[in-house]
């Protein structure tokens, strides 16, 4: 089924799939196609942006495309399934949204559809995606090993199994905007010293790029923090904070809360 350079459409061309596709467009192996719900203007967006392929409606790419990347939301999925079912013939059906797992894509296509799962996050647009990544039963090495070299466009990959994506999609896919939420916190804390905008950016970016750097030696989050907090200095007398307003509980409550609303 894979051609020399394969053929990707994405259906939908919101957040993640523009993500995705600025990762993508830097490698040379794929040709790139783009339709949506009818937003003509986000679609002449991406064309001009990334320089890929927009098509009104997937009917006038299904017949030459090798992948199908479903980046709509999880509600619309069921129809589209529904339509899309009709023209599958040897296609590679991959979605990014949360909740729709093999299972269900394979229910929903005919009987040895290849079929996957990738959860990525928005870093993708830099290369720098933590995406988790599942294959349904009926996807063979050739499928697998094309998905892999889309995900190395994006960033690192790991491949883990259907219920562990249901449970990891807040940790890789939500809490970036976590993260994010911290970062704008602390911004405008650094801005009150009277440092610019530009400057209270750079400087949280540059900490959590080094705190996240920490991270990667294998040292524990929690004896990174000890190191951080100098007995009875500034840092303790913050974690003394968190601690008593239960940050563990917050964080753990916002992961359950994704959980919750992911069930389709
Ligand atoms: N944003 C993120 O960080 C992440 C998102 N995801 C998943 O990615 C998916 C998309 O999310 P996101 O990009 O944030 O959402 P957006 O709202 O930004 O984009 C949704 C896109 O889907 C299109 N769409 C909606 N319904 C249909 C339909 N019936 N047929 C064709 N296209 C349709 C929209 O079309 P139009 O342009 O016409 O409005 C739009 O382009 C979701 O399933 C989400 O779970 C996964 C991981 C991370
Ligand atoms: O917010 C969402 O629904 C998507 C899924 C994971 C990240 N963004």
């Amino acid at each position: 089924m894979i051609s020399t350079v394969n053929r990707v459409l994405f259906i939908g061309a919101g957040r993640m799939a523009q993500a995705i596709i600025k990762g993508l467009v830097q490698q040379s192996d794929f040709h790139i196609a783009v339709t949506n719900n009818g937003d003509e203007q986000r679609l002449n967006y991406v064309k001009e942006k990334f320089g890929v392929e927009i098509v009104e409606s997937w009917r006038e790419e299904i017949e030459t495309t090798d992948v199908i990347v479903l980046a709509l939301p999880p509600e619309a999925h069921g129809s589209l399934l529904n339509e899309l079912a009709n023209f599958i013939d040897k296609h590679l059906i991959v979605t990014v949204a949360a909740g729709i797992d093999p299972a269900y894509l394979e229910k929903s296509l005919p009987e040895g559809t290849p079929v996957a799962w990738m959860m990525p996050n928005t870093a993708a647009e830099l290369g720098k995606s933590m995406t988790l990544y599942t294959c349904g039963t009926h996807t063979n090495s050739s499928h697998e090993e094309l998905l892999q070299q889309m995900l190395s466009g994006i960033g690192s990959y790991e491949k883990v199994t259907e219920q562990q994506i249901h449970e990891l999609t807040p940790i890789t896919g939500s809490a970036p905007a976590f993260v994010y939420a911290m970062a704008d916190t602390l911004i405008n804390c650094a801005m009150e010293s009277g440092v610019t905008e530009q400057q209270a950016r750079k400087l949280v970016a540059e900490m959590i790029g080094g705190a996240a750097s920490m991270l990667k030696t294998g040292e524990s989050p929690k004896q990174l923090a000890d190191n951080v907090a100098t007995p009875g200095g500034v840092t303790a007398a913050g974690l003394d904070v968190l601690d008593r307003n239960n940050f563990d509980g917050l964080i753990s409550g916002a992961i359950d809360a994704c959980h919750k609303r992911a069930k389709i």
